[in-house]
């Protein structure tokens, strides 16, 4: 198999980028279709963490963070990088070294299928990293693989240039060519969330809201009292 380190890759404008930067995963998500979501396996390292930038992808062997040295290089500031590994494994293959590299050039963050290290490190220099697992277990560096081609991490298809977004309720993917209509479908959905919410908040029910009453009828789900009961399950 041959493998390849391709140095130019196509990010959509940072203006576009910016407009995604203020929405959530869970809005995200949906706005797509409900597409586009990382396993949730994948942890942030801190509660706080959050991310929004373009994905540099790195195919590597397991335990061996080779090609995250090489990735580095390829990397350009608003860049996420994003490893996956080619089988199964959750040694740390990150660490706060090079943590200190990638943010030094300007990368806002890292998601690994794959395990993460130096944690309370990385926490105080607020590098976000989504991992699948924290483990101490060191790798080595002797491993070929590829930086930026098409993968799948955590169960999501990553080509370079998409977008990343990240927060404590997980990681999605927005391919690159759909990041200005997610960004009006996703305003759309907070502009509505907002009315729902307000209406919430007053102590409207959402049997009221979203017409459940009427749903739950067609479904043959009576009111009853309790001396007249009788279930069915
Ligand atoms: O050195 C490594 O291979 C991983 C690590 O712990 C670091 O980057 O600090
Ligand atoms: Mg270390």
């Amino acid at each position: 198999m041959s493998h390849v380190i391709i140095k130019n890759i196509e990010r959509p404008d940072q203006n576009t980028i910016e407009r995604l930067k203020s929405f959530g995963t869970a809005t995200v998500h949906e706005a797509m279709g409900r597409t586009g979501l990382m396993n949730p396996y994948l942890r942030p390292i801190y509660d706080t963490a959050k991310v929004c930038g373009t994905a540099v992808t790195v195919s590597a062997h397991p335990g061996d963070n080779l090609m995250i040295h090489a990735a580095i290089e390829m990397c350009q500031p608003g860049d996420v990088l994003v490893v996956t590994v080619t089988s199964d494994n959750t040694d740390g293959m990150f660490g706060d070294l090079l943590g200190v590299s990638a943010q030094s050039r300007g990368v806002e963050g890292l998601i690994i299928d794959a395990g993460v290290r130096d944690t309370t490190e990385l926490t105080k220099m607020k590098f976000p990293v989504w991992s699948k697992a924290i483990s101490a277990k060191g790798t080595v560096k002797a491993t070929p693989g590829s930086v930026n081609i098409p993968v799948v991490c955590a169960g999501a298809i990553v080509n370079p240039g998409d977008v990343i977004i990240g927060d404590r309720d997980g990681v999605v993917i927005v391919p690159k060519e759909d990041v200005e209509k997610v960004a009006q479908a996703a305003q759309a959905r907070e502009d509505r969330e907002a009315i729902v919410r307000q209406r919430l908040a007053k102590g409207e029910l959402g049997l009221d809201i979203y017409g459940l009453r009427e749903k739950l009828q067609n479904l043959g789900v009576t009111y009853v009292d309790k001396d007249t009961v009788k279930v069915e399950s």
